[in-house]
């Protein structure tokens, strides 16, 4: 499939130009920091002490800052959920770009973390050039305490010329004075919480065990308050009067030992003489204005959530459906969602720290203020969960009356959250392709509808589910039925083109019961072909913007992904909206 620049450009264009802009303010920070330090009159004499290593390291801590205050800000969730939500970003483009928050929070924490290998590299070989270029001439620039410093344990006694050593102890690194400085103590802590962070938020341990990801990744808390003590240390200083003391000049009783006597005579009149002693200061620590901001934010944020999540919710039924599905159907104050959005749910019987995203197949409305979830058994909180809402493993399902909810597990909401399949209403054509369970995002798509397709952009919906087993659609089969009669009844029979693939089958298999008809009637055996599909949206849709939205397996969002970036299909354009609890 050749590429077609027009789709890639819709597709990709704009999360390339935030990566190229991120990437920009990184480069030209780094330079900028490098250059101040490298040319900059303030730190002539500790350049000359440190070299390269003064450069580098603190072009790597001003990337340091930039990514530390970036990382958190994609993971203000209920801000972006009011960004998406309440259209406070008109473009449907840069609406978009919401939905790669946490790849741009990932780019930001890898940046974090090479950089502060960069960081600790270059801070080694500056502890090095402290002791070996110990500067006699200007003593408070230095760190080490003499040239070439021994650290020992006990006190020892110092002549005029070189230390007399006391203790028996033979010289040790003078890389210890990492070991014995603030910063170097604060480094080394937050290098081992980053390491733990990284390692821990690996695809594969957030599959297999979200909890260590979970108390790993918290430690970030820790980490910012170790950032700011780190960075408070002032061991690298500036001059702050290279106006009297121009750097390189020489004080006027001295003579220049590289010239001769008569020369050195006219030291007086020249360049050489400095009007005073070279005078330093600490840095003033930058850090904290750099994250400051996004760390009030943030905490701004999680209390929030926490205050809103704080009551646990009612559970009014509990539904067991075929293929290890269970639908919960919960009650909660002040509870408003938009189809396409996802909870995070938090049951302490279960774990008391592990919040699972669930996305809602049910939202309040006017007419029924329950929310409802689908939740596949297929992990050990899911099924721990399960067996607490029914004990009885026989039970068919529970539609309690209220007096009884005290026998259920407590459980906590967080969110609403905003998700991409927000967007289905906003084209005039969408396609929305589900993999499985990956129908539950598109359950309260098909709900909206049924209360009112009327009020939205959209005016046709393309709905393809693949399932393995033909009792999966038994899930939704009432709300498909019902959306089917009622598009019938109000003459628009096109609005909705209904396509179920089973894909595992060992013959035919048909949905028997006569209220199902619509759905045996589009029943097909196998997966889709993707590309016929394609071809013939885009032939009863030309030249208009389709979008197209994916959940369920990776392999088919890639096969969609990759459709939608190759040849438009007569002229259509297709947008990929992937689905992710962003
Ligand atoms: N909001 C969200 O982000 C949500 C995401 N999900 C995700 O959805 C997925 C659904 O899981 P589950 O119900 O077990 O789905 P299954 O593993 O049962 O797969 C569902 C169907 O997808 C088909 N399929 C897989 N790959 C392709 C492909 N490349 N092309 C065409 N068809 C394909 C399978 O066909 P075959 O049998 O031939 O393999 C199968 O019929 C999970 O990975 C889950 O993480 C679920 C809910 C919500
Ligand atoms: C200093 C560095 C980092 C900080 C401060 C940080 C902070 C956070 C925070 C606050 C969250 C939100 C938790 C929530 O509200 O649900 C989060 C989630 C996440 N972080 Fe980081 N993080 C850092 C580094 C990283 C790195 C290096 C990676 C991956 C390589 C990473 C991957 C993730 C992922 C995947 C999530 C989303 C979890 C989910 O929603 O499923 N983070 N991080």
């Amino acid at each position: 499939m050749a590429l077609s620049v027009r789709s890639w450009v819709a597709n990709e264009g704009g999360k390339h130009l935030v990566l190229v802009l991120w990437l920009g303010a990184n480069t030209l920070l780094f330079m900028r920091t490098f250059l101040l330090y490298y040319c900059g009159q303030q730190y002539h004499y500790l350049h000359q002490m440190l070299g390269l290593g003064l450069c580098i390291s603190r072009a790597s801590a001003a990337v340091l800052n930039l990514n530390c205050s970036l990382v958190l800000l994609p993971m203000c969730r209920s801000l972006l959920t009011y960004l998406r939500g309440t259209h406070t970003v008109t473009s449907r483009k840069a609406r978009r770009l919401l939905d790669k928050s946490k790849t741009f929070h990932v780019a930001c924490g890898v940046a974090i973390c090479v950089f502060s290998v960069v960081h600790v590299s270059a801070h080694l070989v500056n502890v090095v050039n402290f002791s070996v270029r110990y500067s006699e001439e200007f003593p408070s620039l230095n760190v080490a305490r003499y040239r070439g410093e021994v650290r020992c344990a006990h006190s020892h006694t110092h002549t005029h010329t070189q230390p007399v050593l006391t203790c028996g102890l033979l010289p040790q690194d003078p890389r210890l004075i990492i070991l014995t400085t603030v910063p170097g103590i604060t480094g080394i802590l937050l290098v081992l919480i980053l390491f733990l962070m990284f390692t821990a938020s690996s695809y594969c341990i957030r599959v297999s065990n979200y909890e260590i990801f979970w108390y790993t990744h918290n430690l970030f808390i820790v980490f910012y308050i170790i950032l700011i003590v780190h960075v408070v240390g002032g061991a690298l200083k500036y001059q702050t009067n290279f106006e009297a003391h121009p750097p390189g000049c020489l004080r006027a009783n001295q003579t220049n030992p590289d010239k001769t006597e008569e020369e050195s005579g006219q030291a007086e009149g020249d360049v050489w003489s400095c009007r005073e002693e070279a005078r330093f200061q600490p840095n003033s620590p930058e850090t904290w204005l750099w994250v400051s901001g996004p760390l009030c934010l943030y905490c701004a944020e999680r209390l929030y959530r926490y205050i809103r999540s704080n009551s646990p919710v009612t559970i009014v039924a509990v539904v067991r459906h075929p293929c290890d599905v269970i639908e919960l159907r919960m009650l909660k104050k002040d509870f408003n969602a938009h189809p396409g959005q996802y909870i995070v749910l938090n049951c302490p019987s279960v774990s008391s720290f592990e919040n699972h995203p669930f996305t809602l197949t049910a939202c309040p409305t006017e007419k029924k203020e329950t929310l409802g979830i689908h939740l596949r058994v297929v992990g050990d909180w899911t099924e721990r969960f399960t067996e607490l809402l029914l004990p009885d493993p026989g039970a068919e399902s529970e539609i309690l009356p209220m007096v009884q909810q005290r026998r259920y597990p407590k459980l906590y909401v967080d969110g609403p959250f905003g998700s991409s399949s927000q967007e289905v209403f906003n084209y005039e054509v969408s396609l929305c392709v589900a993999g499985g369970i990956g129908v539950t995002p598109f359950a309260c798509v098909l709900h909206a509808l049924l209360d009112g397709w009327r009020h939205f952009r959209l005016r046709r919906l393309y709905f393809v589910w693949v399932c393995r087993e033909l009792q999966s659609f038994y899930w939704f089969a009432e709300l498909l039925c019902a959306l089917h009669h009622k598009l019938w009844q109000e003459n628009r029979p096109d609005y909705l083109n209904l396509q179920l693939f089973v894909s595992q089958t060992d013959g035919l298999q048909n949905i028997s019961e006569e209220r199902y008809r619509p759905l045996s009637s589009r029943l097909m055996i196998g997966r889709p072909r993707w590309k016929l599909l394609f071809e013939e949206i885009g032939r009863t849709n030309k030249h208009k913007r389709v979008g197209v939205f994916c959940c369920g397996p990776k392999g088919i969002s890639r096969t969609l992904h990759r459709l939608c970036n190759s040849d438009r299909y007569s002229g259509t354009t297709f947008e990929f909206n992937k689905e992710s609890f962003s």
